[in-house]
């Protein structure tokens, strides 16, 4: 495993905030672990406010909050909301502010990323002396079954399209409710085995369950660190395949048994804190906000809880409504946008018009009726006021006058990272924690301490010392020694990260350029109950997975699914060869043939294993035998690489009913010499390269910088304190969440009491 659990630099429970619920609650509780942080943060953010006193603390927003609450009544018939309290956030203005302006969006589309650039047609890399492209049609296994192949002089561009997929049934929609989560970054739906499990090797066959169909991810084990990976194709396959019989025996005398190599996706331990916040949500029903630095594990965390509660509501699944703030976080959690599932279009209107609107439109009634809990991620780049709207909207719709007529939500976010993008009008962007309902909708807030990303606390506290704004001088020296290239010792290049699509696109088409040899294209296949092809398009135009990837051999991509426990989201790896499916079956149905001669080329090899093959039963198939897919080299955290044949997977933007709206079947691979930040947010990765001379957005460049594990993974350039920014009022927000040093004082047990949570229903 990748990630060890993290010898806890100390857990810590805060609890802030319990304005509406004035009953029997304590006005904080703390909970310590056994041992002690090596850097804990929130000592790191009193440290850097204490360094810094002029530090953007006017007054603390979060008392206005409470003491405007105290006068509420505990359980507020709130009315008007969205003609209530405006606060308004004083935003210096961005300097690229404009960009801003020029943004366009709608329901189904949140995705900064996108909206800062017109798409970008993904370049073909130019190939000197290239002529136009012959096509050649392989004859169909079926009728609908055909692959064309475009021949260049120099290099061939083959496109891969998938027309026999199986289509995706409804019940595959939603994720297995008890499923288990690997340590990683990846959303929930990335947590399923792939809908076909990934392929084991010979060894491990015995204890597999017999499928259906043939499309499954290959998986080899771990080897050492090859030279070139991407050179060895056939000599050294020929070499691990000698390694794997070798592993393989060894297995068989060790216990008589095939032991599983592969160990699927791992279990995750929650830490104590997490753990709590978990049992809190689900098993209490508490609406809680829980936030953190980046890598405290809130993604995992909320991972964990959306399965608990799927789990919960497994006989009415349409209660859980999960949601994000952009088209990119939602698609990543498998749920829609907090606009798509509020039916409410851009929102612009008045509540009451919002109101009409949705009363009629049946569906986004009922969802309105049938939600028990609205889980909201990203919850940083929530606009304040359509938090009021909704919080309305869901007590007028519901009949119901208790805060979000009695939803109980759970958010997640960290409001020192991406801010809510304006909507184009003059109007600063508002957090949603300056909405005025906040305060009474969320009862719970936890500050989550513990950093699981980097593991060095000296590291840990120069991105904590950057998120809060409040650089001392030896940190921002030590950021510019992070200027020197990174020492790497294979062929894994850093992921440069960029603000924009546009330079992310050209950065990675460069290199693609660099690339001799074939280039294999890979369309999407897309489908859902959305036929407008725009709108699909509009919303698929959030996927990870791209509608088209070209790839050649040497390309440095990222994994975009969950394979295995160390075969995650955030994989970076190099694509060794294209492999048909045939190949590797007859490769490992009869890998003594293959192994024996180097000289023959993979082609030759599958052949000839087909044709000892077909006396066994195998079918011959010329399509099935040209399809190829990316066999792709992944680095592991410790070194090691491993081999995965990247087989197409699936993407959904699904309803809480179960409707899938879109979905999107693709190779879950994506170009890695370079990627956006916004695509790059919530992602963990081992190398990272980043120019802050072109961050230009609040929270930008922490993102970026934060998304590395280590100083020695890490390479920063034109490293500006002015270019960290960080808003006054984030400040604000998160100097009141109460130190767990403040909270022992006041405490005599630093022992987490569970019926801390205890406090009335709404
Ligand atoms: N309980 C845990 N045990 C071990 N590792 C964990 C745990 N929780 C999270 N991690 C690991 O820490 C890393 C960061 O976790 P995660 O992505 O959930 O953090 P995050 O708070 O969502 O960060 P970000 O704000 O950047 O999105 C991941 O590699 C994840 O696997
Ligand atoms: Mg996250």
């Amino acid at each position: 495993m990748h990630v060890a659990i993290s010898r806890a630099r100390g857990i810590h429970i805060i609890r802030l905030l319990s304005l509406n619920c004035p009953k029997r609650l304590p006005s904080s509780f703390a909970y310590s672990s056994s041992s002690r942080p090596a850097a804990a943060p929130e000592k790191m953010f009193k440290k850097a406010l204490q360094d810094h006193p002029g530090s953007g603390t006017k007054t603390l927003h979060q008392t206005d909050l409470l003491r405007a609450n105290a006068r509420a009544p505990s359980k507020p018939q709130l009315q008007s909301q969205s003609g209530g309290v405006k606060r308004k956030v004083e935003v210096a203005e961005s300097s690229l502010g404009s960009l801003h302006n020029a943004v366009y969006f709608d329901e189904n589309d949140f995705d900064d990323d996108l909206d800062l650039d017109e798409p970008q047609p993904l370049i073909v890399p130019s190939v000197a002396g290239s002529t136009i492209p012959k096509t050649v049609t392989y004859p169909s296994l079926d009728t609908s079954s055909r692959i064309g192949q475009s021949v260049y002089t120099n290099e061939t561009l083959a496109d891969v399209n998938y027309p026999d997929l199986p289509s995706i049934s409804q019940e595959t929609a939603a994720p297995p409710s008890s499923m288990q989560l690997p340590w990683s970054s990846s959303p929930p739906a990335h947590f399923q085995p792939p809908v076909k499990k990934p392929r084991t090797l010979p060894w491990t066959k015995e204890e597999e369950e017999p499928r259906e169909d043939k499309k499954k991810s290959i998986v080899a084990p771990k080897r050492s660190r090859p030279a070139e990976p991407w050179n060895k194709s056939e000599s050294t396959i020929k070499a691990e395949q000698k390694e794997l019989r070798q592993e393989y025996k060894k297995t068989q005398k060790s216990d008589g048994k095939p032991k599983q190599l592969n160990s699927k996706i791992a279990t995750v331990f929650l830490s104590d804190e997490q753990r709590a916040v978990l049992d809190a949500v689900v098993d209490r029903g508490k609406s809680m906000f829980f936030t953190g630095s980046a890598g405290t594990g809130k993604s995992v965390l909320m991972r964990e809880i959306i399965a608990k509660l799927r789990n919960k509501y497994r006989k009415e699944p349409d209660r859980i409504a999960v949601t994000a703030s952009t088209g990119l976080a939602a698609c990543n959690i498998g749920g829609v946008t907090l606009h798509s599932f509020a039916g409410i279009g851009l929102g612009k209107e008045p509540v009451p018009e919002l109101v009409k609107k949705i009363k009629k439109n049946q569906k986004a009634r009922n969802r309105w009726l049938r939600t028990k809990v609205l889980v909201v991620d990203e919850v940083s780049m929530v606009d304040g006021d359509l938090f009021d709207k909704l919080e309305e909207i869901a007590r007028r719709i519901r009949n119901n006058g208790r805060p979000f007529g009695g939803i109980q939500l759970v958010v997640t976010g960290d409001f020192f990272q991406l801010p809510p993008v304006p909507d184009g009008s003059n109007r600063e962007a508002k957090f949603a924690f300056a909405a005025a309902s906040w305060t009474t909708c969320i009862q719970h807030t936890i500050l989550l301490t513990n950093i699981f990303r980097q593991r060095d606390p000296e590291f840990a506290n120069m991105l904590n010392e950057m998120r809060l704004g409040k650089i001392t001088p030896s940190t921002i020296e030590a950021f510019r020694r992070l200027s020197r290239p990174l020492d790497v010792k294979d062929q894994i290049e850093a992921t440069e990260l960029f603000p924009t699509r546009a330079e992310v696109d050209g950065a990675n088409s460069a290199r693609m350029g660099r690339l001799s040899g074939e280039v294999l294209r890979f369309n999407a296949v897309d489908s859902g109950t959305i036929q407008d092809p725009q709108h699909r398009d509009r919303l698929l135009s959030n996927c990870m997975a791209p509608p088209m990837i070209q790839l050649k051999k040497g390309a440095q991509v990222m994994l975009i699914k969950n394979m295995e426990d160390s075969l995650v989201n955030g994989s970076i790896g190099k694509v060794v060869a294209f492999m048909s499916e045939d190949y590797f079956d007859s490769y490992k149905e009869n890998d003594k043939n293959f192994a024996d001669d180097a000289t023959a080329s993979d082609d030759e090899r599958a052949h000839r294993a087909r044709k000892k093959l077909k006396p066994m039963g195998y079918k011959e198939g010329p399509a099935s035998m040209a399809r190829k897919w990316p066999l792709v080299s992944f680095l592991q955290p410790d070194g090691s690489e491993r081999h995965l044949l990247c087989q197409p997977e699936t993407w959904k933007i699904e309803l809480p009913n179960g409707e899938v709206q879109a979905q999107r079947q693709q190779v879950p691979l994506i170009l890695a010499w370079a990627l956006s930040i916004h695509k790059a947010q919530g992602q963990t990765l081992q190398r990272v390269k980043v120019d802050l001379g072109r961050v230009f957005e609040k929270g930008q460049a922490y993102v970026a910088l934060s998304r590395a594990v280590s100083q020695e993974g890490l390479q920063v350039t034109r490293f500006e304190p002015r270019k960290v920014m960080v808003h006054p009022k984030v400040v604000d927000f998160y100097s009141n969440l109460v130190s767990i040093t403040e909270v022992n004082k006041s405490k005599t047990s630093s022992a987490l009491n569970p019926d801390d949570f205890d406090d009335e229903d709404f």
